[in-house]
């Protein structure tokens, strides 16, 4: 199985994307900025799209998506999110205003766009890989994902901070191959990543400590701003950790 990072950066600008990740062809991890760089059949062939939260980077090609490709899929493009991410998305985005209700178009039996409820803690399991919707601590409700193919596991903070359920879960995932964690600010933002509940590189190395699995453990989600600095401050004062930037079109085998 197949993890493609179509986006993991902060911010825009040149060549940065936004979060989304692409699992084989047909089943995206949020739908940020990255998912505008693929073509026009790539598009058509997603078929599920998870969403973490309902920040505007995380969303911002959703909506276009599904109108690039309704006419050209036999089924409708299902969107998986627990149920306040769910009802942002359906009172603030697809509200005739900002952009259509393709949940009631062409008719509302045979929509374009379906919702599908994910609370935390369930999984789905689509085309062998199994999705788990796992605790994040964001300034909004928010979730991250765990993705598992029977073989090895991927486990995607989202945006958060992290908390001790998160924990949990990763160091009781035997299977666990890669940890896709969240920074966004450098040190010198600490109180601009505190308050937006983001880390920062000293937020989190404490927070790994919490880590006791031989995990390649993989940054995401740096400001454009400050994005070498928040990585040199990690890499200088990490210890007995993989660890490494998480690069967009990076392909993760799992
Ligand atoms: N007080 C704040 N709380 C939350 N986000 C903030 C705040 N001030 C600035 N921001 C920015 O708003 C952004 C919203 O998306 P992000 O969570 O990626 O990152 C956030 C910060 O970069």
């Amino acid at each position: 199985m197949q993890l493609r990072i179509l986006g993991c950066s902060g911010g825009i600008g040149g060549a940065n994307r936004t979060t989304s990740f692409l699992i084989n062809d047909s089943i995206l991890i949020d739908a940020g900025t990255g998912v505008g760089d693929l073509s026009f059949s790539a598009l058509t062939r997603i078929e599920h799209v998870f969403i973490t939260h309902s920040h505007l980077d995380h969303i911002a090609c959703l909506p276009m998506l599904v109108d690039t490709i309704m006419g050209s899929r036999n089924a409708p493009i299902t969107v998986y999110a627990t149920e306040t991410t769910l009802n942002v998305l359906k009172k603030h985005i697809f509200n005739w205003a900002i952009w259509p209700d393709f949940n009631k178009i062409p008719n509302a039996k045979a929509p374009f766009m379906r919702y599908s409820l994910l609370e935390l803690g369930q999984s789905c399991c689509i085309d062998q890989c199994t999705i788990t919707a796992i605790p994040a601590v964001h300034t909004v409700p928010a979730v991250g994902y765990k993705l598992d193919s029977g073989k090895s596991a991927v486990i995607f903070s989202g945006d958060s901070v992290c908390n001790t359920e998160f924990w949990d879960i990763v160091n009781s995932t035997e299977n666990l191959s890669h940890l896709i964690i969240e920074t966004a600010f450098s040190n010198r933002e600490y109180e601009l990543a505190n308050a937006a509940k983001h880390f920062c590189p000293l937020t989190l190395l404490e927070q790994l400590k919490f880590l006791n699995r031989p995990a390649q453990v993989l940054v995401t989600h740096l400001k454009p701003a400050d994005s070498e600095l928040t990585m040199q401050e990690i890499l200088r004062d990490h210890s007995n950790i993989s660890i490494s930037r998480l690069e967009q079109n990076q392909i993760i085998t799992f």
